[in-house]
């Protein structure tokens, strides 16, 4: 029999390189389905239209594994039902085992359905360091028509924040008369430390001016919000990937480390309940969400016009 020629050692290199890579994109992903920051659906559609995708060599073992809530129990069964070989990988899918495994997701993780907007009033929402503040800045800036509201707080300010511009810096005591005064829309205990609040007063003066309103603001507010106008418009802004979102609350410095990890547990909830929200925005790059989020508040602007 022939010998096989010696593999050479740079080839070696190179493929166990591309292998700890492919690793290392594949353990990222299953971090953004863990997280919701991506929707398993589209990873599986990802799969199926590029062969050579992270996802299609993902094993359909680790792809249910890493979905919120399944466990080992339920994978199997999972499996069984759909007569899925666990040894097989997301893009090596017979065409009935892909549709079948869609219907599954469809079940049990329910696809989100934008709604159209029906009010000048918007919120911006979103996990700890996607962005809300830059995005709303960029609309600041670029849109000088759209009233940000100022919210009021109780954490102190950052370096180079401004009293009256980034928020109103209150202590715990005018916190209590803007609550008791009914002078805030809306307002809660974020991350488990500090009060915000939106205080009534402009947002309302805006309205009846007939301008569009942005407020960005956390998940309980949002949900308050919602419920004392149900025709707000609720805008969730994504991070492109997790390991994105932890790198830029890390890049942004204003934290220490066990802050920083009580903010990535809230944002790990609010990710949870993006679909509570009417629209989802992927802030990739603050110019294009600031544009999509300003044709969202246009678009309700031009809805509600009498
Ligand atoms: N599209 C983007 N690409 C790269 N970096 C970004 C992008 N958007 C924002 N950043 C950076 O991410 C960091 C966090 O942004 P920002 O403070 O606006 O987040 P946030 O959602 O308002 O956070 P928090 O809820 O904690 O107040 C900042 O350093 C900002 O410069
Ligand atoms: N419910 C409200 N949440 C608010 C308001 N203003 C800001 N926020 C949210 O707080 C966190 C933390 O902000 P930070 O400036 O300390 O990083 C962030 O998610 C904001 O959206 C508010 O008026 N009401």
């Amino acid at each position: 029999m022939a010998e096989r020629p010696a593999v050479p050692d740079v080839d070696r290199v190179a493929a166990s390189r591309r292998a700890l890579e492919r690793r290392r994109a594949r353990a990222a992903l299953k971090r953004d389905l863990s997280t919701r920051v991506v929707a398993p659906q589209s990873v599986l559609r990802q799969a199926s239209e590029d062969a050579d995708s992270d996802a299609a060599t993902m094993r359909v073992t680790d792809f249910l594994m890493a979905l919120p809530a399944i466990g080992a129990g339920k994978r199997d069964r999972v499996l069984a039902e759909l007569h899925i070989a666990p040894v097989k990988r997301l893009g090596g899918l017979g065409v009935r085992q892909r549709g079948a495994l869609g219907d599954w997701l469809d079940e049990r993780f329910p696809p989100h359905h934008p709604r159209p907007a029906r009010s000048r009033l918007l919120v911006l929402a979103g996990p700890t360091a996607v962005g809300k503040g830059t995005v709303a800045a960029r609309i600041r800036e670029t849109h000088p028509e759209i009233h940000l509201s100022v919210s009021a707080t109780t954490r102190a300010p950052r370096p180079g924040e401004v009293d009256g511009v980034h928020y109103y810096f209150v202590d715990d005591a005018e916190f209590d008369r803007l609550i008791a005064d009914e002078q805030l829309l809306e307002y809660a205990v974020v991350h488990n430390k500090h009060r915000y609040g939106t205080p009534r007063g402009p947002v309302d003066a805006a309205l009846a001016e007939g301008r569009t309103v942005l407020l960005e603001i956390d998940l309980q507010g949002a949900r308050q919000v919602r419920a004392a106008e149900p025709s707000a418009s609720l805008v969730f802004l994504l991070p492109p990937s997790w390991d994105e979102l932890v790198q830029r609350l890390v890049g942004r410095g204003t934290e220490d480390a066990e802050e920083r990890t009580r903010r990535l547990r809230t944002a790990r909830v609010e990710l949870a309940a993006q679909n509570e929200f009417d629209y989802l925005v992927v802030n990739a790059d603050v110019a294009t969400a600031a544009e999509e989020v300003v044709e969202l508040a246009t678009d309700s602007a031009r809805r509600s016009a009498p």
